[in-house]
């Protein structure tokens, strides 16, 4: 397991926002992390990432505690849900200033360009690009990053249904490359028949883990039940 929650549990302040959470994550596959709005996904990232740090429980990486790995020896690319950027750099600016901070890293910047179709927006500043351009931008310099783990947080945020395929095989070709891919979403039929495995999250707990077969088996579901058929079933059994 490259990543792993155990018995996570997060506050801010008085408020309990993650309870007791458990997962992990493997090299060589996708994993959504589903819940509605609210229901604790970015707070999981933001321990992940080191932006938080758990009140209870551990995370390991690759065997080893989060705690003794600094931020930058993380090998981990993200995509937050906010884009970060800098306001006075151009598009082409951006990738070339991270690709020069992961020299390592051989991969082709003309073919993600040309895959993202971003050609004709490299010499804009980011106050001049649309929300989707930005969020390609953003899923470009994430491909930059030498990285084993790629999380991307609501991904699909303003991406038209080209994009939204395009992005979905860079997934494909991470997971193909032996990356371990965490994604969060709660756009459920978008990440139908992609993820490996599902994390279902509910007010901060976890509702289901596991492959959707296996979800379905364990609470005895329809097994022909969408991925939201499922989630709301579950969500149902707990009211
Ligand atoms: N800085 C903060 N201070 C206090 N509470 C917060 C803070 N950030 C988030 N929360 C609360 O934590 C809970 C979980 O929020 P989080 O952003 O992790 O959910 P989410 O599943 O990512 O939702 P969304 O899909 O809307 O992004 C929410 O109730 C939210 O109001």
């Amino acid at each position: 397991m490259y990543l792993e929650l155990r018995n996570v549990s997060f506050s801010y302040g008085q408020n309990m926002i993650l309870r007791d959470i458990n997962f992990g994550i493997n090299r060589g596959e996708i994993t959504g992390l589903i819940g509605a709005n609210g229901a604790g996904k970015t707070t999981t990232i933001y321990n992940i990432v080191k932006r938080l740090k758990p009140n209870h429980g551990k995370i390991f990486i690759d065997g080893k505690d989060l705690i003794s790995i600094p931020r930058s020896g993380l090998e981990i690319s993200y995509i937050p849900d906010e884009p970060v950027y800098y306001e006075e750099l151009t598009l082409i600016e951006h990738l070339n200033f991270v690709q020069a901070l992961y020299p390592e890293n051989k991969i082709d910047i003309n073919e993600i360009i040309r895959r993202l179709n971003l050609e004709e927006h490299l010499y804009k500043i980011p106050s001049m690009l649309s929300k989707g351009t930005l969020q390609k931008m953003l899923i470009a310099i994430s491909m930059l990053r030498t990285h084993k783990l790629l999380i991307a947080d609501e991904p699909f945020n303003g991406l038209d249904p080209q994009q939204i395929n395009e992005f979905k095989s860079f997934l494909l070709e991470e997971k193909a490359q032996g990356k371990g891919v965490l994604i969060s979403t709660h756009l459920l039929d978008l990440v139908e028949g992609l993820c490996d495995k599902y994390v279902m999250l509910d007010s901060g707990t976890i509702l289901a883990y596991g492959t959707k077969s296996d979800i379905i088996r364990k609470f005895d579901l329809n097994p022909n039940s969408t991925l939201e058929k499922v989630y709301l079933s579950l969500i149902k059994e707990r009211m």
